[in-house]
């Protein structure tokens, strides 16, 4: 057992120094606030004792809930925040010096006095603990503070500006760990102080009717203390003692309605409520000591915090209250969390990091003492004659050996592990071996991550595709985590610009970045023989990444290195492109079951778990009808859910995004199992005998498009389908203004073959939703913005684009070659301009089609016909129907 002052450390494997420790609740009532006052509102309630929070209105509400409470500690309206701290938080707080993890919650409302009352107990704590270590110099303390806050599921770094959000990974000793997440080396208190400022002021702040200043993020503030006795500073036997403090700062939770949330602060009040229920969810299945399915990983707070609910740390957890009648409400549903998680218990325990050194030292010694023991039985064995005594001494040897070879192999692990550089291991008293550091999740851990970010994101077809794509199984990496995080911030966006549009429908124009460029480098528009300027390639692989999809160059590059696909890379290996898909039987199956999957799990977390929480209400009530906290509880949980409903109900619009992704979805599947291949359309060399090549003609101009087909003479009913569905598209191209990169990169994926139904048809909806909204079918919320007229101002910048960057991708030779054939005068003014201005123009033209593909493609880079991923069309395809209002309801649009 290490002692603390790390005189010597001796290693039992035996002991455990864990202890269980209930959760600590207090509850903090604030004063009547000025509003409150001013409404001439009442207190309902009143702190008869240091443990007792009573209901003292006589309003008829009162029969049905119980009139008093008792907790750990209870603080009434004048009570300072100084004695909070001091009877409620001090204790934890002071914690992490003796190497114990812990946490102190802010739990509550909106407005309840959460950061009022948790800025003050981190202000105390970091006295006392800096106070502890001037009165102990005989320790040698090391101090790390890391910020983060939980904003709209997104994980912030509050030491940082970027703002970019954070993976959370798992790690076997240390569980989850939040990648990248910068942790600051304190030099002193003012240092800290300091650090907590900056913090403060990074957050995300917003105004609600219930609160100026309301906190809109969960904010965890986190303080490491590392110590070691001095007297064993650096030696082999040296043991550290390290432990974090996380200071929670929870959102508050509220009622929509109350804080007449709209916009942003409506997306973030779901975020803010969803994460609370889990919250809530998991505090009530640990209060009843299940510890089976306990959804921490429902949302990033109930992750990051594991440890804090059921875990090692000692937890406490202050719950605010207004104590105003017009929240009661709120109060009630903040008692009946309070006294769920005044039954839940944490295994509060010692971390104690031995040096390596004398890890390795301490197992050498060990194993040199079994070595020495099991040779003297050995020689005791072959002197005895008895049978018995000799079996008795085969299994003394078995089992001695047994314990060598774990002895070995845990030798050998810390040998390794003090080889190498990096994080010191983690040993608490019982030493386990366990696996290696790792940053991947395992498949379910992954899925479990993702798929309620997939309702969230309602990305039909993409995912729908991926999931076929990539099977049943399939694998969803941190990065598509990330990108779906991101996608969910853009998703209730209030942006209505053009491009924002174009953005939602197509994802990221290809053409932004270089653009930018463009315009500055090249001022002259007119003149051929301005100096070459250096354009920007498209970076693909961001766009892939983006897409979620694996890039080719990537896959080439894996190749060529040699490389073995991770897992990521293994969903999204292009050969498991749908275009090679040999048998088209498979589609109607695998879609139809992730379709039904999906849309069974999109009912289920649109708004939690309501069914899993009605039943428990049903058992719960028939089981103990007289306990009134179990079956309040329960009821909490059910208003949660009802304020959810309610939340999204006043979002009209998701409703229209589910019914419309599955209107998709659906009528995908059906056309997909309606259209029955011809045998001949699956024999790609008849499709490709089928097209000719007349680009030879267009040599100079059309280089990049050499391979690309000629599909002008069907040859086969599934041809002239997919030229009619061809045809239509294009046309719909020209009618709705879509951006000239997009369709050349749509157009050049395709060759005929079957699998590109499922592609085309989506394109298909997409352009006929976007034509019915541009033209009025459909009354889209923003219509003023979004207006042809506007998108028809994007394309000619667009245009404007691809015009400088012809210098850079053409020769003076082979402008004038094009000029020639498009008929331009090669001495007139803008003729790049005017060039571009003609592409892809005459819908009714395939030959004209042809050749704008294939200058655009030569303009932005796509090398080769047909080589740009299929998959990239999956997720920067995924309209955002999202942002609109219908009037029209959605099946007739399709
Ligand atoms: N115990 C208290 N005594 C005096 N004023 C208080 C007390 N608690 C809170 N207040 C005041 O009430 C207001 C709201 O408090 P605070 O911002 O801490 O609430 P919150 O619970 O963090 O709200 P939100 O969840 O919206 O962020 C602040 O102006 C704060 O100064």
């Amino acid at each position: 057992m290490g002692s603390i002052s790390g005189e010597s450390m001796v290693w039992d494997a035996q002991d455990s120094n864990a202890h269980e420790e209930k959760i600590f609740v207090a509850i903090r009532l604030r004063p009547l606030n000025e509003r409150e006052i001013g409404k001439n509102d009442v207190s309902d309630w009143e702190c008869i004792n240091n443990t007792t929070v009573i209901f003292k209105n006589t309003f008829q509400e009162r029969s049905m809930f119980p009139s008093a409470y008792t907790f750990d500690r209870v603080f009434g309206s004048d009570c300072p925040t100084r004695k909070v701290y001091e009877d409620a938080a001090k204790r934890f707080a002071l914690s992490v010096l003796s190497g114990m993890n812990s946490t102190i919650f802010a739990y509550g409302q909106t407005s309840s006095g959460k950061t009022y009352t948790m800025s003050g107990i981190t202000e105390y704590a970091v006295a006392d603990i800096y106070d502890y270590i001037d009165k102990h110099p005989e320790r040698e303390f090391v101090l790390k503070f890391s910020a983060m806050e939980i904003y709209n599921e997104v994980v912030k770094d509050l030491l940082t500006t970027d703002g970019t959000p954070l993976r959370l990974l798992d790690d076997p000793e240390r569980g989850t760990v939040i990648d990248k997440l910068t942790e600051v080396t304190v030099r002193d208190s003012s240092h800290l102080i300091e650090l907590l400022s900056i913090c403060e002021s990074q957050r995300q702040i917003g105004e609600t009717t219930l609160n100026e200043m309301s906190s809109r993020s969960h904010q965890i503030l986190r303080l490491i203390v590392e110590s070691e006795a001095r007297e064993y500073f650096g030696a082999e036997n040296s043991s550290t003692l390290t432990a974090s403090v996380n200071f929670v700062d929870l959102a508050g939770s509220e009622r929509l309605s109350q804080t007449m949330s709209a916009g942003t602060r409506l997306k973030e009040g779901c975020h803010i409520n969803r994460s609370l229920l889990t919250l809530g969810t998991v505090i009530r299945k640990l209060s009843k000591g299940r510890n089976a399915h306990i959804p921490y990983r429902d949302s990033k707070l109930t992750r990051i915090l594991q440890n804090s609910l059921g875990g090692n740390a000692k937890t406490a957890i202050i719950c605010t209250m207004s104590p105003a009648h017009s929240h009661l409400e709120q109060s009630r549903k903040t008692l009946l969390f309070a006294s769920c998680a005044k039954r839940v218990s944490n295994n509060a325990q010692v971390n104690i990091v031995v040096s390596e050194k004398a890890l390795v030292k301490q197992l050498q010694r060990e194993l040199a003492r079994l070595e020495n023991e099991l040779k003297n039985l050995s020689s005791l064995a072959a002197s005895c004659d008895s049978t018995s005594a000799l079996k008795e001494k085969e299994l003394l040897i078995e089992k001695m050996d047994k314990e060598i070879r774990e002895l070995r192999h845990q030798r050998d692990l810390a040998q390794s592990r003090a080889l190498r550089p990096g994080p010191k291991s983690w040993v608490d008293m019982n030493i386990h071996e366990k696996d290696s550091w790792t940053d991947e999740c395992s498949v379910s851990e992954a899925s479990e991550i993702i798929d309620p970010l997939w309702s969230d994101v309602a990305s039909s077809v993409s995912h729908f595709s991926d999931r076929y794509r990539s099977g049943v199984n399939s694998i969803i990496t941190e990065e598509e985590d990330t990108f779906l995080e991101n996608n969910e911030e853009r998703f209730l966006s209030d942006d209505t610009s053009p491009s924002l549009y174009i953005d939602k429908y197509f994802g990221p124009d290809p053409c932004q970045g270089w653009e930018k460029i463009g315009q500055e480098s090249d001022k002259n528009l007119d003149d051929d023989n301005v100096k070459d300027v250096q354009c920007i390639e498209i970076d693909f692989t961001k766009l892939n990444l983006v897409s979620g999809s694996i890039s080719p160059q990537k896959s080439d590059q894996d190749q060529a290195s040699g490389k073995s696909p991770t897992t990521s890379d293994e969903v999204f290996d292009p050969s498991l492109d749908l275009s090679r898909s040999s048998s088209s039987e498979e589609v109607p199956t695998t879609i139809t079951q992730s379709t039904s999957d999906e849309v069974a799990k999109e009912n289920k977390d649109a708004l939690g778990t309501l069914s899993s929480v009605e039943k428990e209400s049903e058992n719960l009530c028939r089981k103990d009808s007289q306990d009134s906290t179990m079956s309040e509880i329960v009821n909490e949980n059910e208003q949660i859910v009802k304020t959810l409903d309610e939340d999204c109900k006043a979002n009209q619009q998701e409703e229209c995004v589910k019914e419309f992704n599955e209107v998709i979805k659906l009528d995908l599947v059906k056309d997909i199992e309606d259209n029955s291949v011809p045998e001949d359309a699956n024999n790609k060399n008849d499709v490709e005998d089928a097209k000719t090549t007349d680009i030879n003609q267009e040599k100079v101009a059309d280089d990049d498009l050499s391979q690309s087909k000629d599909v002008e003479q069907p040859t086969s009913e599934w041809d002239s389908e997919f030229e009619k569905k061809k045809r239509e598209i294009i046309e719909l191209w020209n009618g709705c203004n879509i951006p000239l990169v997009h369709r050349t990169y749509f157009f050049l994926l395709f060759k005929g073959d079957p699998s590109d139904v499922l592609y085309l048809d989506v394109e298909l909806r997409r352009l006929s939703f976007i034509n019915n909204a541009l033209h009025g079918a459909i009354v889209l919320k923003d219509d003023q913005s979004f207006t042809q007229a506007s998108s028809a101002k994007a394309l000619n910048r667009e245009r404007e684009m691809l015009s400088r960057r012809m210098l850079k991708k053409y020769s003076k030779r082979e402008r004038e070659i094009l000029y020639q054939k498009w008929n331009i005068d090669i001495k007139s003014k803008q003729r790049r301009l005017q060039l571009c201005r003609m592409l892809w123009t005459d819908a009714t033209n395939m030959e004209h089609i042809k050749k704008s593909a294939s200058i655009v493609a030569k303009l932005v880079g796509f090398k080769e016909a047909g080589s740009v991923p299929k998959e990239m069309i999956g997720l920067s395809f995924v309209p955002k129907p999202e942002s609109f209002g219908w009037r029209h309801s959605l099946p007739s649009m399709m």
